[in-house]
C-alpha cells in the first residue's frame, strides 16, 4: 500500500512549514539587517559575491543571464565603497561581460582563474595592479581534449549545451530529455575514466567537470583576503553571498574562519553551511543597497 497522497493545499501547508522550520535555522538577512550592522560597524568589510542565481535570475539559457540595471548600479555603489568580488563558476571573462564594473575583482572557473589586487597598498588602482593566480594552469591541454571528447560524443544527445569555462567545463542538461539522462551521465562518467586528472560535480541542471586540485571558492576567497592585506586580520568582516554547492565551500572557510556573514539564496529549504538566507537577486540587490545606506566605509 502506498502513501496518502497530499492534496495541493495541503502540499503547499507542508512545504511552508518545512521552510519556515528552515528559515529558524537561515534567518533572512534582510530581517537581521540591523543585527548585522551593529556587528560590521567599525570592522573592514569585504564583498564576495556569486554570478548566477545571486546576482542574475536562472534562466533557461545560460547565454541570457543578465544583470538588471539596478543590480549593477547598486553593486557598483557598493564596489566603491568597500573591496569586492565576484567567485564565479563560469570563465572569468564572461562574468566581466556581464558585470561590466571594473572596480570589481573577479574570479571564473570556480576560483581556479583568480584577478586580484596585486598587494593591500594598491586597492583603489584596479586597472594597473591586479594580479592573476591560476592553479589549474597545466591542466588546460587535458581540459581541451576532455572538451572535445564531450562535444563529440554528446552530440546525439537532444539538448546537451556545453559551456566551455577556461579551466572547467559546464555540461547543461536543463533542456535534455530525462530519458537521455543516463546516456549524457554515462558518457561523462567513460571519459572521466581516461582523464582521471578531472572530477565531476552536480549544479543546477549542470555537471561541472573540473581538475580533481584541492583548490576551490572557499581557497579563493582567502586568497583574495590575504591579497588585500586581511590574512590574519581581526577586524575584517567578510561577508559571502552565494546560492550553489560550489558557495558552501566559502560558507565552510568563513565558519572555520569564527568570523564573517554567510548567506545563502534560496527560496527553499536546503542543506547549506551558511548562517543567513535570502530568497532571490531581487533581495540580493535590497540587501546590498542595505549596507550602501547603512555603512560606512
Ligand atoms: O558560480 P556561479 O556564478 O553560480 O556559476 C555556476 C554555473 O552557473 C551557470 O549555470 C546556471 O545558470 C544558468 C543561467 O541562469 C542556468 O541556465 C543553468 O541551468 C545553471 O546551472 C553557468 O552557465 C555555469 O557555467 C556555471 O558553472
Amino acid at each position: 500500500m502506498g502513501l496518502p497522497r497530499l492534496s495541493s493545499t495541503e502540499c503547499e501547508n507542508a512545504f511552508s512549514i518545512e521552510y519556515t522550520s528552515w528559515m529558524m535555522d537561515h534567518p533572512s538577512a534582510l530581517d537581521k539587517f540591523e543585527e548585522m550592522m551593529s556587528i560590521a560597524k567599525g570592522r573592514k568589510i569585504v564583498i564576495f559575491l556569486d554570478y548566477d542565481g545571486t546576482l542574475s535570475d536562472i534562466v533557461p539559457n545560460p547565454e541570457e543571464a543578465f544583470m538588471t540595471e539596478k543590480m549593477r548600479m547598486v553593486l557598483g555603489e557598493v564596489a566603491s565603497r568597500f573591496p569586492t568580488a565576484i567567485i564565479s563558476g563560469r570563465k572569468r571573462e564572461r562574468v566581466q561581460d556581464f558585470v561590466q564594473l571594473k572596480n570589481v575583482y573577479y574570479a571564473g572557473s570556480h576560483g581556479l582563474d583568480i584577478e586580484a589586487p596585486l598587494d593591500s597598498t594598491n586597492l583603489n588602482e584596479m586597472d594597473t595592479k591586479v594580479v592573476l593566480y591560476q592553479p589549474a594552469k597545466e591542466f588546460l591541454p587535458e581540459k581541451r581534449k576532455v572538451l572535445n571528447l564531450l562535444s563529440e560524443r554528446t552530440k546525439c544527445i537532444k539538448g546537451v549545451n556545453i559551456e566551455d569555462n577556461k579551466f572547467c567545463i559546464s555540461v547543461h542538461y536543463r533542456h535534455v530529455h530525462t530519458k537521455d539522462l543516463g546516456t549524457l551521465e554515462n558518457v561523462i562518467s567513460v571519459i572521466l575514466k581516461e582523464y582521471q586528472n578531472f572530477r565531476v560535480s552536480t549544479g543546477k541542471k549542470v555537471f561541472e567537470i573540473r581538475p580533481d586540485i584541492v583548490w576551490n571558492k572557499g581557497h579563493a576567497l582567502e586568497y583574495f583576503l590575504e591579497n588585500l592585506g586581511f590574512g590574519n586580520s581581526d577586524d575584517v568582516l567578510p561577508i559571502y553571498i552565494g546560492d550553489d554547492r560550489t558557495d558552501e565551500d566559502a560558507f565552510k572557510v568563513l565558519r572555520k574562519r569564527g568570523q564573517g556573514v554567510s548567506i545563502v539564496v534560496s527560496a527553499t529549504p536546503k542543506d547549506t553551511k551558511a548562517l543567513y538566507s535570502l530568497r532571490e537577486p531581487k533581495e540580493v540587490m535590497e540587501f546590498l543597497l542595505g549596507i550602501v545606506i547603512n555603512l560606512e566605509q
